[in-house]
């Protein structure tokens, strides 16, 4: 059974169709990259996956449990994560304040009402955790408005780690960094993704990145899915090359 599964999913905005019955089956334990030109439809899909907006048609299981238009913050925590350059509107706080932050909005409303004070503790602790795993833990008293891009991407994927997500879903992890930093960022995804046994999917434009990092990739084309494989079958796809790859792979 997939861990995740899109079924034929139709998205429109003002009688544009944004996706056109897409369907896509993530492995666990699989990287899976979501590849394709600008306006393929790649961001939509993520916003359907991830509750920000209900598809007009198909659906979205997780799990093996319909989660079709369920609110983000209850597929957040069904296990479900998804790093969207959520540390900006943290600017002002310190980034051991982010983190933490981001546990309370998981762990949910209920929660902490109830249990004040241990509900934080735990959220502090979890934080300390997810900072640590991503070797941020002596930048936790600075403000995340100081940090470099480099480290503001590795504290996206820690406020999105301190869910112990079973999935994340990350888009265009890369964007904005030197290529020296996009190395850096593809090595240190894999290896911390691999180490907590945590499933990925991921939107990038960088076509190296991809092809390293993935271990399947589907590709979109107005809002269809052109091509799906292994990055060997993509590479060589002619199809693929014409529509992302721009014939130079
Ligand atoms: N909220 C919206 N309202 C209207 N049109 C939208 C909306 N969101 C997306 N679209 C349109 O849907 C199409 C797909 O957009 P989407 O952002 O999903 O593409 P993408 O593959 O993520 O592109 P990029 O690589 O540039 O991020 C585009 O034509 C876009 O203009």
């Amino acid at each position: 059974m997939a861990l995740l599964a899109v079924e034929n999913v139709y998205k429109s905005f003002q009688g544009f169709l944004a996706l056109a019955g897409v369907s896509l089956e993530v492995a666990e334990g699989s990287f899976h990259a979501l590849v394709g030109p600008n306006g393929a439809g790649k961001t939509t899909l993520f916003n359907v996956i991830t509750g920000r907006f209900p598809p007009d048609r198909g659906s979205v299981i997780f799990q093996g449990k319909p989660i079709t238009g369920w609110p983000t913050h209850r597929v957040a925590r069904l296990g479900l994560a998804i790093s969207f350059q959520r540390a900006q509107p943290f600017a002002s706080m310190k980034v051991r304040e982010a983190v933490t932050l981001a546990r309370l909005g998981y762990a949910g409303a209920t929660f902490h009402l109830l249990r004040p004070l241990g509900a934080f503790t735990e959220a502090l602790d979890a934080a300390r955790e997810a900072l640590a795993k991503v070797g941020l833990e002596d930048q936790a008293d600075r403000r995340v408005s100081e940090l470099p891009l480099g480290d503001l991407k590795r504290l996206d994927v820690a406020m999105a780690l301190v869910a112990k997500p079973k999935l994340l879903l990350l888009d265009e992890p890369l964007a904005g960094l030197s290529r020296a930093e996009r190395r850096r960022m593809v090595g240190f995804i894999r290896e911390l993704l691999r180490r907590e046994g945590v499933t990925l999917l991921f939107t990038e434009h960088d076509t190296e990145a991809v092809l390293e990092l993935a271990d399947r990739i589907t590709v979109l084309h107005q809002g269809r899915v052109l091509v799906e494989g292994n990055p060997e079958e993509i590479r060589h796809d002619v199809q693929v090359r014409a529509a992302f790859l721009g014939g130079t792979a």
